[in-house]
């Protein structure tokens, strides 16, 4: 929750302005019974004019005064709750971020996007109020006692029996309410997740016709999030009803006991009537007491679900004595008897993997389905730390370069293209910011997409859709082959990204992709793909099976003879006995 908090040190002398404006309008509306009671006694019950006019004179000016403070306290609240929430998000994006998937696998996306939007709205209305009515209240509680106190101490008892009962009952709703609505919010979060896979599957829902399975889904959790919320503002709605019978009860003593007091003279009319009306201030006070309850249990749940992600520790991080002079410059790879498991799993997903990237070499990986090869992938960029063994790049650890220096030297092609909204321009120059024109068009005539992009209605300014819908799967990768190109890595990784390239074209870029002089690793299943590369590494069940250039391996290596034969469907002894 500190942490949280620390969010409004920017904001300081606002919060302390807004404040005391706040205490102003406070002060004032806390003088004007006071002063009701001046007029009557001191005005209209000695028939004193002047006195009605000198108290009346006062209380015009006094109201003038909360009118303006007010206005500016407003100003204020929006600027301080506004900032707050903006530096928030900012500062949630920021730490996201750095996230390593350990990390992703404790929050889900679609309960990080209700963070970084309905949770921070929550907490940003919450500051909001707080500066202009979330204290005044309270405040004008223990303000009302207290002057009722002053103008007759006895009549006054009545309401300060009434006032600590009331005060504990809604801490205790305000503690429950908290309880309530973090769980709301977690329902919120279901909702929001089956929306993403809704929408992001929409082509498979509708290939496959279960429309009416998903509005099932949809109506199971949009029901929760509904009966969750009912419970919440149950409990909240029985507040106002016993905080009216506990106050109208004070009321109504100060009123019997007040109109005996007139009578024998205990007691002046005013006095009566200023009292009954800091007791209707306070019950007005403590009914947004009761809703502002609400807000702020509902504030509380949102602010611990934002600092949970706030104070998750990044597992993947630089070590602390790191040398940030030391780079990539080569892009020679060695694995060494590493060893890998998944955060929170057991089964080693890798077991033993040794080998040797030669710099500016190619290496296929090849393998059954779950094999490892996208595991193996990951490792090298450090999406993932390795149990034990040795990664070295350039003859250093893995782990004794920055992450900036690594990543900044490799250019990643993941199975899935994507591609961010914005021009076909932007896409490329996403892999590098400072990239010109030239350099975007060299290198998508390298990846063989730039003559599809000249038929584009606007070329390379042509604006795709949301993840670039209107390109087909293998125009996509190899506009994302050409954001990795752009990079001018040192290490290229193609994971399956040539799947959908026709013969003819995955040849021309690769043969393209050899000018670059980067070391290329590609995860295919292709042997017309593995038969271009320098080595190809055979995984089976996590483990490397063998290692050797195309030939070997169709010489020596079973199951390689299988996967070609299966691809060829020709002998293999006799393309075997064609290569020796
Ligand atoms: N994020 C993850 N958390 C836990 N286990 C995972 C994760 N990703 C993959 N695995 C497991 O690791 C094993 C290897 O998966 P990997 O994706 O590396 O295989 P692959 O050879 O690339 O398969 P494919 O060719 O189907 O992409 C599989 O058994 C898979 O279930």
């Amino acid at each position: 929750m500190g942490r949280i908090f620390s969010y409004l040190k920017p904001y300081k002398l606002a919060v302390v302005i807004a404040l005391l404006l706040m205490l102003t309008e406070l002060v004032v509306e806390l003088m004007h019974p006071l002063l009701m009671a001046k007029i009557i006694d001191e005005g209209i019950m000695t028939g004193d004019m002047n006195a009605v006019l000198k108290w009346g004179g006062v209380m015009v000016l006094f109201s003038f005064i909360a009118f303006a403070a007010g206005i500016i306290n407003s100003f204020f609240a929006a600027h301080v709750s506004q900032g707050f929430g903006f530096d928030i998000r900012k500062g949630l994006f920021g730490k996201i971020q750095s996230f390593s998937f350990a990390n992703f696998n404790l929050f889900p996306t679609s309960s990080l996007i209700t963070r970084m939007t309905n949770d921070v709205t929550q907490i940003q209305n919450t500051v909001f109020m707080s500066l202009r009515i979330m204290l005044r209240a309270p405040l004008l509680v223990i303000g009302g006692v207290v002057m009722a106190v002053i103008v007759n101490w006895q009549l006054a008892l009545f309401l300060v029996a009434g006032v600590p009962v009331l005060f504990f009952f809604l801490l205790w709703v305000m503690k429950k309410g908290g309880k309530l609505f973090k769980s709301v919010q977690e329902k919120l979060d279901g909702v929001n997740n089956v929306m993403r896979e809704n929408l992001g599957g929409i082509r498979l829902i509708k290939a496959f016709l279960r429309k009416d399975h998903e509005i099932k889904r949809f109506g199971n959790a949009t029901g929760k999030l509904k009966d969750e919320t009912v419970t919440a503002l149950r409990l909240m709605e029985v507040t106002m009803p016993i905080l009216l019978l506990i106050m109208n009860g004070s009321i109504l003593a100060v009123l019997w006991f007040g109109s005996n007091g007139v009578n024998n003279g205990g007691a002046q009319v005013g006095e009566v009537v200023a009292i009954v009306n800091y007791a209707t201030r306070i019950t007005g006070a403590l009914s947004i007491f009761s809703f502002i309850i609400m807000a702020f249990a509902r504030a509380k749940a949102s602010a611990h679900r934002i600092t949970d992600v706030l104070e998750e520790e990044v597992d993947l991080v630089d070590k602390l004595d790191v040398d940030q002079d030391k780079t990539v410059s080569k892009g020679e790879v060695v694995f060494q008897h590493v060893y890998f498991r998944y955060p929170n799993t057991e089964i080693p997903v890798l077991e033993d993997i040794s080998f040797r990237a030669e710099a500016g070499s190619t290496v296929a990986i090849m393998g059954a389905t779950g094999a490892g090869k996208s595991s193996l992938f990951q490792l090298i960029p450090r999406l993932y730390d390795i149990e034990s063994g040795e990664i070295r790049v350039d003859g250093q650890n893995l782990t004794d370069l920055s992450l900036k220096k690594l990543r900044n030297q490799i250019g990643y092609v993941p199975q899935e293209a994507l591609l961010f909204s914005g021009s076909v321009k932007d896409n490329i120059a996403w892999g590098k910011e400072k990239a010109t024109l030239d350099d975007i068009i060299d290198v998508a005539k390298d990846a063989q997409i730039h003559e599809t992009i000249d038929r584009l209605p606007m070329k390379y300014e042509t604006v795709l859709g949301q993840k670039g819908v209107n390109l087909s799967g293998g125009q996509k990768q190899r506009l994302s082959i050409a954001r990795a190109l752009v990079r001018k890595p040192k290490i290229l990784m193609l994971d399956d990204s040539t799947s959908a390239l026709d013969l003819k074209t995955e040849a021309k870029l690769l043969s393209a992709i050899r000018k670059y002089e980067c070391t290329t690793f590609i995860v295919t299943q292709k042997i017309s793909t593995a038969m271009e590369a320098d080595k190809i590494l055979l995984l089976e069940d996590g483990r490397l099976l063998e290692e050797g250039c195309h030939n070997d391996l169709l010489q020596n290596s079973t199951l390689y003879q299988k996967i070609y034969q299966s691809q060829f469907g020709a002998e293999v002894t006799e393309h075997v006995e064609a290569y020796k």
